[in-house]
C-alpha cells in the first residue's frame, strides 16, 4: 500500500510517522513546508506522480481564536483543500482517512441535558465558531465528493509532539503561582498515540464513514488541569472559573463531549481512560 500524509509535521502527522516507521510500514510524509494543500495544482501534480491509494489528511488550520480573524484562511486549509483532496480520491478510487473535530458541534445546554454520553456521529451539527465552521465544511466536501473516506472526529488532542493544552499548562506553571481555568465546558481528550493506533485499525478492517474516538470519561477543562498538575507533581493555586471570566476571541462549546459507542463495537479498537491516557502521554515527555 503506498501511503500519503499530509501535514507530516504537524501533532498528529509526526505521531503517524512514528507509529508506520515502528510498524515498518512503507510511507510518504509530505510537512506543510514541502505541499501545501491549499495549492490545488501542486497537490494533484504531487499526488499524480507519487499514485498514493490511501491518503492520511493530517493537514489542517488549528488555531481556533485566530480563525475568528481570518476564516477564510481557515476555510481554504479546512474546507476547499479538504474538497481537492476528496475530489482526487475520489476520481482515482481511492481512500481518504480525514480528521475532524469535536467543536463541529453547538454543545448547547439541552444537548448536555440529553446527551449525557455524548454526541453520537450523526447527530445534528452546528458550529459556534469560524474553525469549527470550517471544518464542517471539509466534512460536507468529503460527503458530497462521493469518494471512500474514513472520518474521524477527535477532540481536546494532546501528545507528545506539537503544541496542546498539557504542554500549555506545564508552560504556564513555570512561570505562574496561579492560573484559571475554565470549568463550564465539558469534553473529553483524545490522546494521539492511542488515536493513530485505532485509526490505523479501523484502516486495517476497511472500515468506513464517521467515528468518534477520544479516551474514555466526561471531564472540564479545569478537571484537565487539575490532573495534569496533580500527576507531574506541579503545586501550583488552580482556580476553577466561568467561561465568562476567561474571554477568548472565539466561542467554544460548552458540551462537546464525543460518544464513543461506535468506534468501541469496532473489534480490536481499544480505548483508554483519559487519566490513563495522560499518564501514558506524561511518560513519553519525561515528566
Ligand atoms: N489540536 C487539537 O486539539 C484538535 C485537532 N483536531 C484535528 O486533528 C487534526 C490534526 O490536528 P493537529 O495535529 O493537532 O494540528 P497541528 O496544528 O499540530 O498540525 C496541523 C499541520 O497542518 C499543517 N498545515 C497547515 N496549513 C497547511 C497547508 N495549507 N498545507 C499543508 N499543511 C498545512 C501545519 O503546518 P504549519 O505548522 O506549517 O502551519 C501543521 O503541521 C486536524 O484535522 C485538526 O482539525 C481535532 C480536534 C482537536
Ligand atoms: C490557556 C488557558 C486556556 N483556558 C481555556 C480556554 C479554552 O476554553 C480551553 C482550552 O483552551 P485551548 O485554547 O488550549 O484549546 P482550544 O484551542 O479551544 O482547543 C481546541 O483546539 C481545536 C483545534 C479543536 O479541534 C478542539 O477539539 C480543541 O482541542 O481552556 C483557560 O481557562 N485557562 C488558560 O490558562
Amino acid at each position: 500500500m503506498r501511503i500519503l500524509i499530509t501535514g507530516g509535521s504537524g501533532q498528529l502527522g509526526r505521531e503517524w510517522v512514528g507509529y508506520l516507521n515502528r510498524k515498518e510500514v512503507e510511507f510518504i510524509s509530505l510537512p506543510s513546508a514541502d505541499l501545501d494543500i491549499t495549492d490545488h495544482d501542486d497537490t494533484n501534480r504531487v499526488l499524480s506522480n507519487l499514485r498514493p491509494d490511501l491518503i492520511i489528511n493530517c493537514a489542517a488550520y488549528t488555531k481556533v481564536d485566530q480563525a475568528e480573524a481570518e476564516p477564510e484562511k481557515a476555510h481554504q486549509v479546512n474546507g476547499e483543500a479538504v474538497r481537492n483532496l476528496a475530489d482526487y480520491c475520489a476520481n482515482k478510487n481511492i481512500k481518504l482517512v480525514h480528521f475532524s473535530t469535536d467543536y463541529v458541534f453547538p454543545g448547547t445546554e439541552e444537548d448536555m441535558q440529553e446527551l449525557p454520553h455524548g454526541y453520537t456521529e450523526d447527530h445534528p451539527t452546528n458550529p459556534v465558531n469560524a474553525y469549527g465552521e470550517s471544518k464542517l465544511a471539509g466534512e460536507k466536501a468529503i460527503r458530497e465528493s462521493g469518494c471512500d473516506f474514513l472520518l474521524i472526529r477527535v477532540s481536546w488532542l494532546c501528545g507528545k509532539y506539537g503544541s496542546n493544552f498539557v504542554k500549555t499548562m506545564l508552560k504556564l506553571a513555570e512561570d505562574r503561582d496561579e492560573l484559571k481555568v475554565v470549568n463550564d465546558q465539558f469534553g473529553c481528550p483524545s490522546f494521539t498515540k492511542n488515536v493513530v493506533e485505532n485509526s490505523w485499525e479501523l484502516i486495517d478492517q476497511k472500515e468506513t464513514g464517521i467515528f468518534h474516538l477520544t479516551s474514555t470519561g466526561k471531564i472540564t477543562w479545569y478537571d484537565f488541569a487539575s490532573e495534569i498538575f496533580k500527576q507531574a507533581g506541579v503545586r501550583i493555586n488552580l482556580e476553577p472559573v466561568d467561561s465568562s471570566e476567561f474571554p477568548t476571541k472565539a466561542k467554544r462549546p460548552a458540551f462537546s463531549l464525543l460518544s464513543t459507542e461506535k468506534i468501541t463495537n469496532i473489534s480490536g479498537v481499544s480505548l483508554i481512560e483519559w487519566e490513563e491516557g495522560l499518564k501514558l502521554m506524561l511518560a513519553e515527555l519525561k515528566v
